[in-house]
């Protein structure tokens, strides 16, 4: 039966799109936290919850390793998405988090780590409304428990965890269909490294191309073109806030951003995350900001490389600097650091620069998801300025 666990949830249902007598907002409201379950819902048998404490460098290590071997797979499963540890802590340990949306399934018999899921709290608006709500991700089970439905019984814990803290709200991706997406996205790739691509086969040679002129099409010059182009320091988290705060505000949904979320989500971090300011060499005003974050992905049976090397986009505001000339200079910081691919979605203003900087369709989608907030229809890519890890 198609998403039998989803019908169950207070999520928007395929057979009530379109009615437009639901009301935009939460499905579900909010109940006294003494009548959520208190305990945690039932495993099978065989395994038990844990709590992950990702500061502890063993049980980081436990979760990386599981990620890495079992964790997302592109469609010809032929790469697997490798976050590494410091990323991993990264994106579990913003402003207010709490330990016990870290949830680990272990065996009972061996302690084998054999399933994950994570929430982080965020503020998002929707509209008008700033709702608290959990960002859910990495949700993992072991190759060898798939089918076990230990992902339905996993999703209503994390779920318990949050409604135990007075949240009521989710925000998550997938790169399947359940019901209902509150976006659909498509993913773009610009090459970095033409030659490594196409060995490993993530991309193909043009009809009509040779090697040597696809490296050429995707080459970029050394250095970047905007004057005042440096790293973001922590002194530019206030001016940072500010351009990213106006920015975001155009879009329906989007991250609620003060200055600790800046200072946590934006300040480079060496090989988590990269993010870089234009500061006007006349007025020292700060006008313009991109960001990447970095997740390499394993190549899967390739006899010449084992892993791809990939920039993500994260958030870019081009308030003076023409966008095309920012996210360029983004490309060639990228290529100066070795990444070999760097991807995007459609999202916020990303259709503006795709085709002309030379990325190309990937061949999937990315749809995000509410949890118990109904959204009248879809939202168009451009309407969505949040990006999850
Ligand atoms: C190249 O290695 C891959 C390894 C696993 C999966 C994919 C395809 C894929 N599913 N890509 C994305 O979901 C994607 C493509 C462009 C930008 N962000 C993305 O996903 C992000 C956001 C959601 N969580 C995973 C990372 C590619």
């Amino acid at each position: 039966k198609r998403h039998a666990f989803w019908e169950t949830q207070p999520v928007g249902q395929f057979k009530d799109r379109g009615d437009t007598s639901f009301p935009e907002g939460p499905i579900e409201l909010p109940i006294p936290i003494s009548e959520v379950k208190q305990e945690p819902y039932n495993l099978p048998n065989l395994y038990e919850w844990t709590t992950c404490d990702i500061d502890s460098e063993e049980t980081c290590t436990e979760v990386y390793n599981l990620l890495t071997n079992n964790y997302v797979e592109d469609d010809e499963n032929m790469f697997r998405f490798n976050y590494s540890k410091e990323f991993i802590r990264w994106a579990l340990r913003p402003p207010g988090y709490f330990r016990n949306w870290h949830i680990g399934v272990r065996v009972k018999a061996s302690k084998k780590l054999v399933a994950f899921i994570s929430g982080v709290p965020a503020r998002i608006r929707v509209r008008d409304e700033v709702v608290k709500m959990a960002e859910v991700n990495f949700l993992c089970v072991h190759k060898k428990l798939r089918s076990k439905r230990l992902a339905p019984v996993m999703i209503k814990e994390v779920t318990r965890r949050v409604h135990l803290e007075n949240m009521w709200q989710a925000a998550y991706t997938a790169g399947v269909v359940l019901p209902t997406p509150a976006t659909t996205c498509q993913y773009w790739h610009r090459s970095l490294n033409p030659k490594k691509l196409i060995d490993v086969q993530f991309s193909r040679l043009g009809a009509r191309m040779t090697m040597s002129r696809t490296i050429k099409l995707y080459k970029l010059p050394g250095t970047t073109a905007t004057p005042g182009m440096r790293k973001m320091e922590l002194r530019d988290v206030p001016a940072v806030t500010r351009l990213l705060r106006n920015y975001l505000s155009q879009f329906v949904v989007a991250p609620d951003f003060d200055e600790d979320d800046v200072e946590h989500w934006l300040l480079p971090t060496e090989n988590v995350v990269d993010s870089f300011l234009v500061e006007s060499p006349e007025t020292h005003e700060i006008t313009d900001f991109c960001s990447f974050y970095t997740l390499p992905s394993t190549i899967l049976g390739n006899p010449n490389y084992s892993t791809l090397k990939a920039a993500y986009s994260f958030y870019n505001v081009s308030t003076r600097t023409p966008l095309l000339q920012l996210i360029n200079d983004m490309l060639i910081l990228a290529k100066q650091k070795d990444y070999d691919v760097f991807n995007a979605l459609d999202v916020m203003h990303n259709e503006n620069f795709l085709k002309e900087l030379k990325f190309g369709p990937g061949d999937g989608q990315l749809h995000y998801y509410l949890y118990n907030y109904r959204v009248r229809h879809a939202l168009k890519p451009s309407e969505l300025g949040l990006v999850l890890l």
